[in-house]
């Protein structure tokens, strides 16, 4: 058993408590796959998934056995993870919550709301995290937000399930969370969007479809890391890239041309806005 997971997971061998998740789905196995990852016995995950591909798949890649149904095994669960679609949280928490009332709930849904996931579980003990999908590969940013009553040694529980996927920000005001959702919880799919158009140049100008892909994903990757290790702010960044006159400059002032970056804030507002509806659409 890894140190750094060490401590809790030896408490709830102690206990006999397992961390459940309600949907086994991409988010479900992004944090399964961390938690496993950093030693987590398999016996100690417990998920309710209703979707018979979805829980053969669970025991093929995790070795966890997952349940059709929520029922009495839930009830050793000290943390339970909503990883089910907004759509149907409030189906799930009604099977699932006579099973797991004393438990820490923690929420990775867009958009539902912790008053509703309050009134639906009747339980005050609720997180709510906003992870992304480079959580499958130990590079995941989460956004948490705590109700008031939670106390440290649940945020503390938190942090370290959420640190086996990357890394995490607590909001202190639950709305932001909205913002959080539409920035780096869709975030992956606007570099993947990028990664596609990047590739798409390339084949047009020439390149292989597999050139054009390693350059673009490589590109990606690089400049990130380039920005994530640097005390410079990334228009610095960019600055140094483009050259007066250049080939940057022209690509630069054609993105500026059509109100490209202009478009990217309304895009990630229309994510914000969508969050919040998803919470009056499917919360109580
Ligand atoms: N994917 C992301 O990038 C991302 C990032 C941050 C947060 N999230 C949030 O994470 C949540 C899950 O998203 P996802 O992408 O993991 O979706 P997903 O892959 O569709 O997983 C959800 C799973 O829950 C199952 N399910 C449906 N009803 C259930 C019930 N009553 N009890 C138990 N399980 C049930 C679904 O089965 P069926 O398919 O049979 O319905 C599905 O396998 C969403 O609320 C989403 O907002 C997702
Ligand atoms: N995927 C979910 C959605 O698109 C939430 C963030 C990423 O609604």
């Amino acid at each position: 058993m890894p140190g750094f997971w060490g401590r809790w997971a030896i408490d709830c061998r102690a206990m006999e408590s397992t961390i459940a998740f309600i949907g086994g789905g991409n988010m479900a196995s992004a944090i399964i796959g961390g938690l496993r990852g950093q030693g987590l016995p398999a016996a100690q995950v417990e998920v309710v998934e209703p979707w018979d591909e979805a829980r053969a798949r669970l025991a093929q890649q995790f070795g966890v056995q997952a349940q059709a149904a929520p029922g009495e095994a839930l009830r050793r669960a000290g943390v339970v993870v909503w990883a089910v679609k907004p759509q149907t949280f409030r189906e799930a928490a009604q099977a699932a919550a006579p099973f797991c009332a004393d438990a820490l709930h923690l929420s990775v849904a867009a958009g539902i709301r912790s008053d509703s996931i309050a009134a639906w579980l009747g339980s005050e003990r609720i997180v709510r995290a906003m992870p992304n999908t480079p959580a499958l590969v130990g590079l995941g940013m989460t956004g948490l937000y705590a109700r008031p009553s939670v106390g440290d040694a649940d945020r503390a529980q938190v942090e370290r399930i959420v640190a086996t996927t990357g890394e995490s920000v607590w909001v202190d005001a639950e709305p932001l969370l909205d913002g959080v959702t539409a920035l780096s919880g869709s975030g992956p799919a606007y570099v993947f969007f990028f990664i596609e158009a990047m590739t798409r140049a390339g084949i047009e100008m020439g390149l292989t479809a597999a050139q054009a892909q390693r350059l673009a994903v490589g590109t990606f990757r690089g400049a990130a890391e380039l920005a994530h290790r640097s005390d410079e702010p990334p228009e610095l960044l960019r600055q140094r890239v483009t050259s007066k006159g250049g080939t940057t400059y022209a690509a630069i002032t054609a993105l500026q041309a059509d109100g490209v970056d202009a478009l990217l804030v309304k895009a990630i507002r229309a994510a914000q806005a969508r969050a919040a509806e998803l919470g009056d659409e499917f919360g109580r």
